[in-house]
C-alpha cells in the first residue's frame, strides 16, 4: 500500500525563491522530502526514476545557490528533472507526468519559465547553454549559465563539439558534469573509463598544486571550504585532463549528495572566475530507493510501482512485443550468417540487442550515445563484407540523417536500419515520436524502405534485410507489443517491392503501410457491413513502391485511402506521384491519404493519439464516407 509522505518542509517550497529563505542546515530534510515526493509521483505515474533520484541534492543545491530563472539552469536529456519540476511551481502537477494534459516528462519552455531549453534527445545541454551564455555576454548581462551534463550523454559528439567551442570562446559558462557511472545501461567506451579514473583519485594533484590552480581561477575566495569538499570526494584532479586542454577549468570530482560540499563549491563559482568551467559531480542513480540501487538498471524508466515492494505493474500481453521478435530473429539470422553484427548507440535493451549481445557479444557493439558513428561505423564495416544491423530508434536516426546520405546512401552501402518505435509512442510524447522516418528515408535514392504490418512480417523483414546486398534497406516498427499472429518458424525473404492482398473488393481500396493494417482489416468489415465492398492491401515497401498492386487499386475502385503512421511526404507522396505521373488521378479516383496530423502531439496513451490524428477504425471509416459523400452518422446508426 502506498501512502503519500509526510513533507512538512517541502510543502513551503513553492519555488526556488521559498527555497532560498531557509537556512543551509534544513537542507538535507528538505533534499529527504523531496525524494519521498519523488519516489509517490512516480509510483503513480511511471516514468524516468533513477536519473532524478540521483541529483535530489544537487538540485536542491543548484536551485539554492543559483538565482532561477534569471540564471539559466539546463538539464540535458530533461529525464531528471523531475526533482527540478516539483520546486518549480509544478509541484500540484507533478502527478499528470506523462499523462494526456499532463506535465511532459522531460524540460520544456512552454511548460515554465524554469525551463530555459526544452530538451529530451541526450548532449544538447552545453551548445544551448553557450549560445545563452554568448546571448548573455552580447547584451551585457550579468547572469549565470548552467548545463547539467550526465556522463552517459558526455559521450555524444555535440558534448564535444560545444565545449571546443566554449574553450575557444573563453565564455562563462558552468559546466555540471554528473557522473553516476551509468548511461541506461552501464556506459560504454573510453571516455567512461576515463571519467572512472578521474573519479577513482587516480589522476590527482597534490593539494598545493590543486590549491594554486584554483585561486587562479576562483581568486582569492577559493576557500578552504570548496578544497576541503574536492578532497573529501576523492582528492585532486591533476592539471591536463582533457577537459582543462578544451580550455575548462575542472574542479572535481565531488560528492553530489552532500550538500555541505556543493554548496560552498556553487558559491564560489558562482561569485569568482572567468570563462568556462566544469565541475565533476559524482552520484548514485536510483540514489536513497532501495529498489532502485538494487535494479541492474537503477530503475531509469518505470511503470507504475508499488513503493513498499517496488514490484513495477505489468500489464498482460498476448503477443511478444516487436523489439523481442527483432532481436530473437536477429539472432536466428546471425546463427546462419557469420557476417551479420549489431549496433547499438547506447539502448541495448531499447532496441533488444541486449539478447543479441548474450549470445554473440563480439558480434554486438554498444557505441555510447553516438548516433551519427554508429551509421558512419556500421557503413564502415559494410565496405569490409560485414551486414551491419544499426538499430536505432526512429527519433534517435534523426541525429544522423547526414550520415545516412552521405557515408551509406550516396556508396550504396548495404547497411541494414532496424527501426524500433516507429510512429506514436505515448507517454514520451513529442521529441519520441516516430513521425519522420520514411520520409526522410524512401526520399533517398536507391534506399529500400519497409514496414511491418504485424510480427511476422517483422520476422521476414529481419530475413529480408539480412539477404540483400545491393544497398541500404531500413525496416520500421512500432513500440510495444504485437497483435498476436502466428509466427512463422523462420522469415521468409520478401520480394523486393512487393506488397500482398489480403482481401479483395470493389469499390473501396485501403492500402496500409505498417502497422495501421489491423485497423485496415476492422475498417472494411464495417464498410462491408455497410454496403462497400473494400479491398485491404499491405503495402511493405515504401520504396521502391509495387507500382502493379497500386496501379490496379486504382484502376478497379473509386476510392484509395493510403494509411500509415508517419508525417506527411511519407508513402503517400510516393503512391501520389506514382498516380499523377501515371495519368491515374485523372479518371475521378477518390484519393486520401492519412498521414499523422502536422503538428508535434504531445504524450498521451498511444490509442487516443491514433483516434485523435483519424489512424484508428473510426477514422478511416469516416474518411471513406466522406469520400463517398455519405452522411457518416447515418451510415454507422
Ligand atoms: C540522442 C539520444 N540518444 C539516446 C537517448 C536515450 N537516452 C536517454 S537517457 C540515456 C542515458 C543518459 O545517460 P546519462 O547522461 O549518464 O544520464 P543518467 O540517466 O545516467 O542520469 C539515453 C541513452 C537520448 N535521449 N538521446
Ligand atoms: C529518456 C530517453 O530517451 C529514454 O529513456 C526513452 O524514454 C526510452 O524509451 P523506451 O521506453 O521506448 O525505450
Ligand atoms: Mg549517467
Amino acid at each position: 500500500m502506498n501512502s503519500t509522505p509526510d513533507t512538512p518542509l517541502l510543502d513551503k517550497v513553492r519555488i526556488p525563491a521559498d527555497l532560498r529563505a531557509l537556512d543551509e542546515s534544513e537542507l538535507p530534510q528538505l533534499a529527504s522530502e523531496l525524494r519521498a515526493e519523488l519516489i509517490d509521483a512516480v509510483s503513480h505515474t511511471g516514468g524516468h526514476l533513477g536519473a532524478g533520484l540521483g541529483v535530489v541534492e544537487l538540485t536542491v543545491a543548484l536551485h539554492y545557490v543559483f538565482n532561477t530563472p534569471e540564471d539559466r539552469l539546463i538539464w540535458d536529456v530533461g529525464h531528471q528533472a523531475y526533482p527540478h519540476k516539483i520546486l518549480t511551481g509544478r509541484r500540484d502537477r507533478i502527478r499528470t507526468l506523462r499523462q494526456e494534459g499532463g506535465l511532459s516528462g522531460f524540460t520544456r519552455r512552454v511548460e515554465s519559465k524554469y525551463d530555459p531549453f526544452g530538451a529530451a534527445h541526450s548532449s544538447t545541454s552545453i551548445s544551448a547553454g553557450l549560445g545563452m551564455a554568448m546571448g548573455r555576454d552580447l547584451s551585457g548581462g550579468r547572469n549565470n549559465v548552467i548545463a547539467v551534463i550526465g556522463d552517459g550523454a558526455m559521450s555524444a559528439g555535440m558534448a564535444y563539439e560545444a565545449m571546443n567551442n566554449a574553450g575557444a570562446l573563453n565564455a562563462r559558462l558552468i559546466v555540471i558534469l554528473n557522473d553516476n557511472d551509468m548511461s541506461i545501461a552501464p556506459p560504454t567506451g573510453a571516455m567512461s573509463a576515463y571519467l572512472a579514473r578521474l573519479a577513482s583519485g587516480k589522476a590527482y594533484l597534490g593539494l598545493r598544486d590543486f590549491g594554486k590552480k584554483l585561486t587562479s581561477y576562483l581568486g582569492k575566495r577559493a576557500d578552504s571550504a570548496i578544497t576541503r569538499a574536492v578532497e573529501h570526494a576523492r582528492g585532486y584532479v591533476t592539471g591536463g585532463t582533457l577537459f582543462e586542454e578544451m580550455g575548462f577549468f575542472h574542479i572535481g570530482p565531488i560528492d553530489g549528495h552532500n550538500l555541505e560540499h556543493l554548496i560552498p563549491v556553487l558559491k564560489n563559482v558562482r561569485d569568482n572566475g572567468d570563462g568556462p568551467i566544469l565541475i565533476h559531480v559524482v552520484t548514485q542513480k536510483g540514489k536513497g530507493y532501495a529498489p532502485a540501487e538494487a535494479a541492474a538498471d537503477k530503475y531509469h524508466g518505470v511503470n507504475k510501482f508499488d513503493v513498499i515492494t517496488g514490484a513495477q505493474a505489468k500489464a498482460p500481453a498476448n503477443a511478444p512485443s516487436y523489439t523481442k521478435v527483432f532481436a530473437e530473429s536477429l539472432i536466428q539470422e546471425a546463427r546462419e550468417d557469420d557476417r551479420i553484427v549489431a549496433i547499438t548507440a547506447a539502448m541495448p535493451s531499447g532496441t533488444g540487442l541486449d539478447l543479441f549481445g548474450q549470445v554473440f557479444p563480439a558480434r554486438t557493439f554498444d557505441v555510447g550515445i553516438a548516433e551519427q558513428h554508429a551509421v558512419t561505423f556500421a557503413a564502415g564495416l559494410a565496405t569490409e563484407g560485414y551486414k551491419p544491423f544499426a538499430a536505432i530508434y526512429s527519433t534517435f536516426l534523426q541525429r544522423a540523417y547526414d550520415q545516412v546520405v552521405h557515408d551509406v546512401a550516396i556508396q550504396k552501402l548495404p547497411v541494414r536500419f532496424p527501426i524500433d518505435r516507429a510512429g506514436f509512442v505515448g507517454a514520451d510524447g513529442a521529441t519520441h515520436c516516430g513521425a519522420f522516418d520514411t520520409t526522410f528515408l524512401a526520399t533517398l535514392p536507391g534506399f529500400v524502405v519497409m514496414a511491418a504490418a504485424d510480427e511476422a512480417e517483422l520476422r521476414h523483414m529481419v530475413r529480408t534485410a539480412a539477404s540483400y546486398d545491393d544497398g541500404p534497406i531500413a525496416f520500421r516498427y512500432p513500440r510495444g507489443n504485437g497483435v498476436g499472429v502466428d509466427m512463422p518458424q523462420r522469415g521468409s525473404v520478401l520480394e523486393i517491392g512487393k506488397g500482398r492482398v489480403l482481401k479483395e473488393g470493389t469499390k473501396v481500396a485501403l492500402l496500409s503501410f505498417g502497422t495501421r493494417l489491423q485497423d485496415c482489416l476492422l475498417a472494411a468489415e464495417e464498410l462491408g457491413a455497410a454496403g462497400l465492398s473494400t479491398t485491404v492491401a499491405d503495402a511493405r515497401f515504401a520504396k521502391p513502391l509495387d507500382e502493379d498492386l497500386i496501379r490496379r487499386l486504382a484502376r478497379s475502385h473509386e476510392v484509395l485511402v493510403t494509411v500509415e503512421e508517419g508525417a506527411v511526404g511519407g508513402f503517400a507522396s510516393h503512391v501520389l506521384h506514382f498516380l499523377a505521373h501515371e495519368g491515374l488521378l485523372e479518371n475521378g479516383l477518390k484519393v486520401r491519404p492519412l498521414v499523422l496530423p502536422d503538428e508535434f502531439t504531445d504524450h498521451a496513451k498511444p490509442e487516443k493519439m491514433y483516434a485523435d490524428a483519424g489512424l484508428d477504425t473510426t477514422g478511416i471509416v469516416r474518411t471513406v464516407f466522406a469520400a463517398l459523400g455519405h452522411d457518416v452518422q447515418a451510415q454507422r446508426a
